[in-house]
């Protein structure tokens, strides 16, 4: 046993001096009771003599407390490498924008990555959107200067949004998709025009302008089909992919994964991918002139066949009417060949608000009845039957969101017995009921919803069991759902096609794991230095 009091060795004073370093709860034993146990709980250390610590106390030999010295300086610098090294550089980000000029509108979005996982994406998002006011860019046909001018107070935006050291490095990419489709038909010059005015105006902001392009109705599809499963993770995982329902005002476009489809059949619905080490055969297809308010021209058409004065749209409620321009109507390509012949300039639209007859009128404007392969959708166009889980974005989600129908649980019937209460309701009670919603778009929604179930069900066949299986969505993780961030990852080469060598640990768990071996060591050499160990007794200490 070890214990000592100094002042028996030392003798030097009368009232003992004690010197615990070892425990430090213990005080003075009371006066005149210096042998009393004191407070000292358990372990005590009772220093040797001075003459003698100095040879006894491991802890205060030269070479013990170098070790220690070193060891705690080895430990705190491994940590520190560990943690410095692999440090995830200081979050500096890069920038793409994409101007998406759809047919009834352009809308500017900006997306950001971190600057060094260029090549190992999952990690791009889209960090602002701006809608541009007015129209779209196919409608300034006969003042392209104006189409240019409509994008300025966005694209200032843009500046603003990103940091002015990235302006000259960040692409700027504008894809117009079926409204210029349409445009470009009717008139190539015009088109051309229209063109030559956005490229000016872009070319004035300082970002690395790639130019403006009409995406075919293939890319459309394609790149809306990588987006949301991009946003989903599921390329870069490998799992089983959704597929990409999106309308638009112009054109519609389905696109999804088949196992029966290997692209032998009607090649040119067939897109391939090689992502992320896993090969995709896409089957995708766009129909130009069957966006919403297209379809919603057909369907006119088809009721104003004969040129009349006035006719009774089931598709619109009840109280509603509206005169409308013959030419105007007529004016695009999608319905000009039809127009009836010694039409009056106009004709009256009044609402029956007729759900029943509103289908029957839309189910018009499709052709069911013609198919060169084994299976198709409609107007003679393969289509493979709808497999697994579909995400329906752009008017898909506008339209079901406003009409309280974006649960796909419901059944069809119920859908259809909502719509067809919808459409019967008098359009007084309907602008009651919406005071703040634009009163073109409000009278629109019954023909939109009819129109949306039509295409689902008897346009591409979907069955009560797989419409469950649509999810209605505007965004994933914060972006939108659309074709433009597919678009931008492809042409920025943002998905590798093999899969990128992953680190073994993320970064928290490698720097954990330093840490605790790193501990481990250090108490390791403590342990080892047990021999020398100054003891301590719980034993009251007797002098
Ligand atoms: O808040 C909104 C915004 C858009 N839309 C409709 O969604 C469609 C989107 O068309 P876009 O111009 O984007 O598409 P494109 O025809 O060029 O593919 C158009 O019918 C719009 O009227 C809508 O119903 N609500």
């Amino acid at each position: 046993m070890l214990g000592y009091l100094s002042h028996l060795e030392t003798g030097q004073t009368n009232q003992p001096l004690y010197l615990f370093p070892m425990c430090p709860h213990f005080h003075h034993p009371p006066p005149g009771n210096p042998l009393a146990s004191t407070s000292c709980p358990s372990v005590c250390l009772l220093p040797p003599p001075l003459s003698e610590m100095k040879e006894k106390n491991p802890w205060h030999t030269p070479v013990t407390i170098i070790l220690t010295v070193i060891g705690v300086i080895a430990i705190v610098t491994l940590v520190t490498v560990a943690v410095l090294q692999n440090k995830p550089i200081q979050q500096k980000y890069k920038y793409g924008i994409v101007l998406d000029a759809g047919s009834s509108h352009t809308a500017v979005y900006i997306y950001e990555w971190p600057a060094e996982k260029d090549n190992n994406t999952g990690r791009v998002q889209q960090k602002y959107s701006c809608k541009v006011k007015g129209k779209g860019i196919s409608s300034y046909a006969d003042e392209p200067q104006k189409a240019g001018e409509s994008l300025r107070e966005c694209m200032f935006e843009a500046k603003k949004q990103v940091p002015k050291n990235r302006h000259g490095e960040t692409p700027l990419y504008l894809g117009a998709t079926a409204g210029m489709r349409l445009l470009n038909l009717d008139d190539s010059s015009a088109s051309n025009k229209v063109f030559q005015a956005v490229e000016e105006a872009l070319q004035r902001f300082p970002f690395s302008f790639q130019g403006a392009r009409i995406l075919s109705g293939q890319e459309e599809g394609a790149f809306g089909w990588v987006t949301i499963n991009y946003l989903s993770d599921r390329l870069k995982q490998g799992l089983e992919t959704t597929g990409a329902l999106d309308l638009g005002g112009a054109s519609t476009q389905i696109s999804f994964v088949s196992d029966s489809y290997n692209g032998l059949e009607s090649p040119k619905n067939s897109v391939n991918f090689r992502l992320y080490g896993n090969d995709y055969h896409v089957y995708t297809h766009s129909f130009l002139c069957y966006g919403k308010d297209q379809a919603l021209g057909l369907a006119l058409a088809h009721q104003t066949k004969s040129g009349p004065r006035t006719i009774t749209d089931p598709c619109f409620h009840p109280g509603y009417t509206q005169t409308k321009n013959y030419s105007i109507l007529y004016d695009s390509p999608c319905v000009s060949e039809r127009k009836p012949q010694e039409a009056p300039l106009s004709f009256t639209l009044s609402g029956s608000g007729n759900f029943t007859k509103c289908h029957e009128v839309i189910k018009s404007v499709f052709d069911f009845t013609s198919c060169n392969y084994s299976r198709c959708s409609f107007n003679g166009v393969f289509q493979p039957t709808p497999q697994g889980s579909f995400g329906a974005f752009s008017a898909y989600y506008f339209v079901m969101k406003f009409l309280n129908l974006t649960d796909t649980s419901t059944s069809i019937e119920v859908v259809r017995e909502k719509l067809m209460e919808y459409c019967a309701t008098p359009w007084t009670k309907i602008v009651k009921q919406h005071p703040k919603v634009d009163q073109k778009y409000l009278s629109e929604y019954c023909f939109s919803g009819t129109y949306i179930l039509t295409l689902l069900i008897e346009g591409y066949n979907f069955t009560s069991e797989t419409y469950s299986k649509i999810e209605f969505i505007k965004k994933i993780k914060g972006s939108d759902a659309g074709w433009t961030l597919g678009y931008m990852l492809n042409l920025t080469n943002m998905i590798p096609a093999e899969a990128p060598d992953s680190p073994l640990l993320p970064h928290a768990g490698y720097v954990s794991i330093v840490t605790i071996i790193a501990i481990l060591l250090f108490a390791l050499f403590i342990l080892s230095l047990r021999p020398v160990w100054p003891t301590c007794s719980k034993q009251p200490q007797i002098v």
